[in-house]
């Protein structure tokens, strides 16, 4: 199995002596859901950062294989004063995405999360902001899509086209990352759960290739996402 991303003994603190992530040893693997379970503050938006390459880390080393292009949702999307399409088109240009293919990547999206908003960001709701967030990670389809959180703020009719956009997303061989606290959460898509504490890595349920797809569906997941 190809490994995209491989941390090895990887640690990372902002202050001396109080590491936020400690000995981590993790693969991302193509074609592979990874799901991240922990309590507020165990280190997972760090951890995610470290997958992303959003932050160095201050011990180990953070390995990728050549060309990766990785997708990420931050936790918190700052807004910003552009209508949706307009900020994506800007995206899209900067990532060199040919105009054609921009503006029909730009319409399914928006088709696809319902955001059908004439106004600039800075006035979206919760929900919409994220949707706009999301939507700005998978728009250049990249190998890797890192997601913290992703389902806040998302209604149930909205996670569950989302569910199926990952789904989607794994069979074209993209590999993905992805935090959550909401129960079930990993059963449509995850192969792998592994569960930070403290910012280490103490639980690692791996659930063997394809199991994703026949896991079994708790009731919470079946309901919020639409998924039989
Ligand atoms: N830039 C930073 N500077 C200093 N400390 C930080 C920084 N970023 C994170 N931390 C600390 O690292 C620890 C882990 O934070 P992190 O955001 O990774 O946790 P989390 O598991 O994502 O939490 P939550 O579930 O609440 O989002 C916390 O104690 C946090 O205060």
């Amino acid at each position: 199995m190809e490994a995209l991303i491989e941390l090895r003994n990887v640690g990372k603190w902002y202050a001396a002596g109080r590491p936020v992530v400690q000995q981590v040893d993790l693969a991302v693997y193509r074609g592979q859901g990874l799901a991240i379970r922990g309590r507020n503050g165990s280190g997972k938006t760090t951890l995610l950062k470290l997958i992303a390459g959003i932050t160095r880390p201050s011990a180990g080393a953070v390995r990728r294989a050549p060309e990766l292009t990785v997708g990420y949702a931050p936790e918190r999307f700052p807004p910003v004063r552009f209508r949706a399409e307009e900020y994506l088109a800007h995206l899209g240009r900067i990532r060199r995405i040919p105009k054609p293919e921009l503006e029909r990547r730009i319409q399914e999206l928006m088709d696809l999360f319902q955001l059908h908003a004439a106004g600039p960001i800075t006035h979206f709701s919760k929900g919409m902001t994220q949707k706009v967030n999301l939507m700005q990670a998978v728009l250049a389809r990249p190998d890797v899509l890192v997601l913290d959180e992703p389902l806040s703020g998302l209604d149930a009719d909205s996670q569950a086209d989302f569910a199926r956009l990952l789904v989607k997303f794994k069979q074209e061989g993209a590999a993905i990352v992805m935090t959550g606290h909401e129960p079930g959460f990993e059963n449509a898509w995850a192969d792998r759960t592994v569960v930070i504490r403290y910012g280490r890595l103490e639980e690692l349920q791996e659930r063997g290739a394809g199991a994703a797809a026949q896991a079994e569906t708790s009731d919470w997941i079946c309901n919020q996402w639409g998924v039989n």
